[in-house]
């Protein structure tokens, strides 16, 4: 259990969202200690991109509060909320890379957007990030000539390009094979230890997670339904992590949409 007196980066504390009438988040705790890697996993459309988008402040909480490096992040004026955001890397679902640019202009775009660094300095802090995801020799090349793995690296160098305190990926594993996999969850590790950042991933890939995170929690149904470190969810008998650790096809997550009693709905049962 992540404790109130752990050095929290990200703290959310009963946070309820809703799109229009459709509640999606009916009273959400989570906290994210700084230096820590977490994942937050569940079932689709349950919420996790939505958690994302309340931390960066994309979006307002219904009620609850959302605080980040101790601010609370609704009371942000639109100053303040840039600034956060500039201290903050993300990488969004299958997070493009600009075709028309080369990988080098790629990660030294958030560089010019957000710095007036010199044109020096720009070309060395890009080459030192691009070092980092083991891609300095492809900085030329432009992505129509990377691989889907090379061009998730690129992405993330692109994320870290202003050493963010917070990194935030929805889906980093998404579509990639299983070694390009492996590559990216090594890389979010290292990259935030070596930073010094806090990492949060939303994800579907558990093994993976396993792995490399600190701490995982589990969306469903509008709020956490289980929480733990790695070590504590391989051993959990709770029967919502035990179905997603194993992939069980069916268990508190149904594999059914709700339905009549299959003998119900066959032409045989009715007539029984
Ligand atoms: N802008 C929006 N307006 C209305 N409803 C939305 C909007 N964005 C998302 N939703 C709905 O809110 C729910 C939660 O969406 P969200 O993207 O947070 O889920 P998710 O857990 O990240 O899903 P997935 O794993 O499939 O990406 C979904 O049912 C989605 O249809």
């Amino acid at each position: 259990m992540v404790s109130e007196t752990d050095n929290l980066l990200v703290s959310l504390k009963d946070v309820r969202f809703a799109y229009g009438e459709r509640e999606i988040l009916r009273g959400v705790d989570l906290k994210v200690p700084r230096g820590k890697v977490v994942a937050i996993m569940g079932g689709s459309g349950c919420g996790k991109t939505t958690l994302l988008r309340l931390i960066g402040g994309q979006l307002r909480a219904t009620a609850g509060i959302v605080e980040v490096a101790g601010r609370n992040v609704s009371s942000l004026n639109t100053a303040e909320l840039y600034e956060m955001r500039r201290r903050m890397g993300m990488l969004f679902q299958f997070g493009a890379l600009f075709t028309d640019m080369s990988v080098f202009d790629n990660v030294a775009f958030p560089l010019r957007e957000h710095t007036d660094l010199p044109f020096g300095l720009i070309r060395d802090m890009v080459l030192m990030k691009l070092n980092a995801v083991g891609l300095r020799g492809a900085a030329d090349l432009m992505p129509a000539e990377l691989s889907g793995g090379m061009a998730r690296r690129v992405a993330l160098a692109r994320a870290i390009a202003l050493d963010p305190m917070l990194i935030m990926y929805d889906e980093p594993f998404a579509g990639l094979d299983p070694i390009s996999l492996g590559v990216i969850g090594q890389l979010i590790r290292k990259l935030n230890d070596a930073l010094g950042a806090t990492t949060i991933m939303v994800t579907h890939d558990i093994m993976e997670s396993l792995q490399i995170v600190d701490y995982i929690y589990f969306v469903s149904e509008g709020g956490i339904v289980a929480e733990g470190t790695p070590d504590e969810l391989r051993a959990s008998k709770d029967p919502w992590v035990y179905q997603f650790i194993h992939a069980e096809p069916d268990g508190p997550v149904p594999f059914h949409y709700p339905a009549e009693a299959l003998d119900q709905s066959l032409i045989g049962g009715r007539i029984a």
